[in-house]
């Protein structure tokens, strides 16, 4: 029985050599399937190639072939390859890429690879539990984030205010694979005490300063054998970024007031919503700590950039902290896609909060749960609004020249393309939303905006809703 299903794509004509490899596969458990002109193949596979293969038809499969998040290629080579084409493998995609004949054990290469792969992904469904969101955007990170734990680099997180770091911080704890590895200890570098900062990180003896009566462990000890996580890390007043520096270096450390060396040994997980570089330049972080910190930098979305994982967040925090499971009405999903979110996903959870706690009892989450103070600013998005934007567009095409038909028309045409990519591209929602038949936005759609106006025969609402 196999071990692995990988799909695989000769880009090579069938010759003695390809045949023996793929023998090779075979006979260690790895079952081949042929990828058919026009098929999309998912998960793992292998691409064949030599020396004569045509680069450029083979990296316009591989457009097509990543277009699945968790399509990972490892590309086998049955003759050396140029450097050159090792590069645009890569840049199109390619995991990884090696010549047969010029490694030892190459199926033993693959077959790890295989593994580790299916480890990930395996530990991606268990953090998706936990870290919740199905974007392509957010599984990358996942993945960035189990890869990150599984190595033992030291991590920088970066990423906005709300955006899951100190989340992310203690899922690399959690996914450490240290056998007796101890506790994660959390310091946020914002509230360090100047003057007393030394102790939280490094602790005391007693008498070391007024107040310290008795000795005391810092961070450090406390994460011995575990994890440090330095929470705002931009914030580390620059004599303790000195000190930090020379703990990890050395892996020793001195108690404020103590002359005794102390062994240091934890793994440090870092996270900041500055730009760090941005303040080595302006001398405020030193630059030989944060190469040090990050082995291993996680840039964080905001939420703004994955919008597809607002329902489902929404969804989690109501079943999860609120335990409601009835159904929430469309306009509520409506308002909440339209709505920005400056605190990312801390912001969403805390308005989810807001309506879950005005919901009384049965039935399902209506427009009607929104309190007040989180309703859209109405004024502001009014279109009669004196210096809108809309007004100011509309002030353009009159100064262009542009009579009132005209003006309607591109304002209409505008109002289609907005509501069909709110709507991801179902022409039907799209349609209620605006109050108009689909066939209009058929039309649109095949660019066809002057038919459309012909046939734009405008038809009540409630009769889309009975369609
Ligand atoms: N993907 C997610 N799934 C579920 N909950 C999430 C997710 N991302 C963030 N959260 C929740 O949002 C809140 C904010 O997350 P967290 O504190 O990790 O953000 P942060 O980036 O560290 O914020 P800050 O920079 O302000 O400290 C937490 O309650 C966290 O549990």
């Amino acid at each position: 029985m196999a071990e692995f299903t990988v799909w695989f794509k000769p880009f090579t004509a069938q010759n003695e050599r390809l045949l023996r490899v793929l023998d090779a596969l075979e006979q260690a458990g790895v079952e081949l399937q042929a990828v058919h002109l026009g098929d999309t193949p998912q998960g793992a596979g292998i691409i064949f190639l030599d020396h004569q293969a045509p680069l450029e038809d083979i990296q316009e499969t591989l457009e097509a072939y990543t277009l699945y998040a968790d399509t990972k290629i490892i590309a086998v080579a049955v003759s050396l390859l140029p450097t050159s084409s090792t590069w645009a493998l890569l840049r199109s995609g390619v995991v990884e890429v090696f010549s047969w004949f010029e490694v030892e054990k190459p199926v033993q290469i693959i077959l790890s690879r295989l593994r580790y792969w299916h480890t990930l992904e395996e530990k991606v469904a268990y953090l998706q539990q936990r870290m919740v969101g199905s974007s392509r955007c957010w599984l990358n990170t996942l993945r960035q984030v189990v890869d990150m734990a599984l190595s033992n680099c030291q991590v920088l997180i970066m990423g906005e205010s709300g955006t899951g770091k100190e989340l992310v911080a203690q899922e690399i704890h959690q996914l450490d694979t240290r056998p007796d590895k101890r506790d994660c200890v959390v310091v946020d570098c914002t509230n360090l005490i100047p003057g007393l900062s030394g102790s939280e990180l490094f602790g005391h003896e007693k008498g070391a300063f007024t107040n310290a009566i008795s000795t005391r462990d810092g961070a450090l000890a406390l994460a011995h054998e575990g994890t440090l996580f330095l929470d705002e890390l931009g914030e580390l007043p620059l004599p303790l970024q000195a000190e930090l520096l020379r703990a990890l270096q050395e892996g020793t450390y001195k108690r404020v007031g103590s002359n005794t060396w102390r062994k240091a040994s934890f793994r440090l997980v870092s996270a900041t919503n500055r730009d760090l570089l941005a303040e080595v330049h302006k001398g405020t972080f030193r630059q030989d700590l944060y190469y040090r910190v990050s082995g291993w930098t996680c840039q964080l979305p905001p939420l703004r950039e994955r919008k597809e994982d607002i329902v489902v967040l929404a969804e989690h925090f109501f079943r999860q902290q609120h335990h409601i499971h009835q159904p929430v009405d469309r306009q509520v999903y409506d308002f909440l896609l339209l709505r920005d979110y400056p605190g990312n996903v801390r912001e969403l959870q805390q308005l989810i909060n807001r309506i879950a706690n005005k919901h009384l009892g049965e039935g399902p989450i209506t427009i009607g749960d929104i309190p007040r103070s989180d309703w859209p600013d109405f004024a502001r998005l009014g279109p009669t609004l004196q210096g809108s934007d809309l007004e100011a567009g509309v002030k353009g095409l009159l100064y262009q020249g542009l009579g009132l038909k005209e003006i309607k028309d591109q304002v209409t045409e505008i109002a289609k393309k907005v509501a069909i990519t709110h709507e991801n591209g179902n022409l039907k929602l799209a349609a209620h939303r605006l109050g108009c038949s689909e066939r209009i936005l058929q039309m649109h759609r095949r660019g066809e905006p002057e038919a459309a106006g012909a046939a734009g025969v405008e038809i009540p609402r409630q009769s889309l809703f009975n369609a």
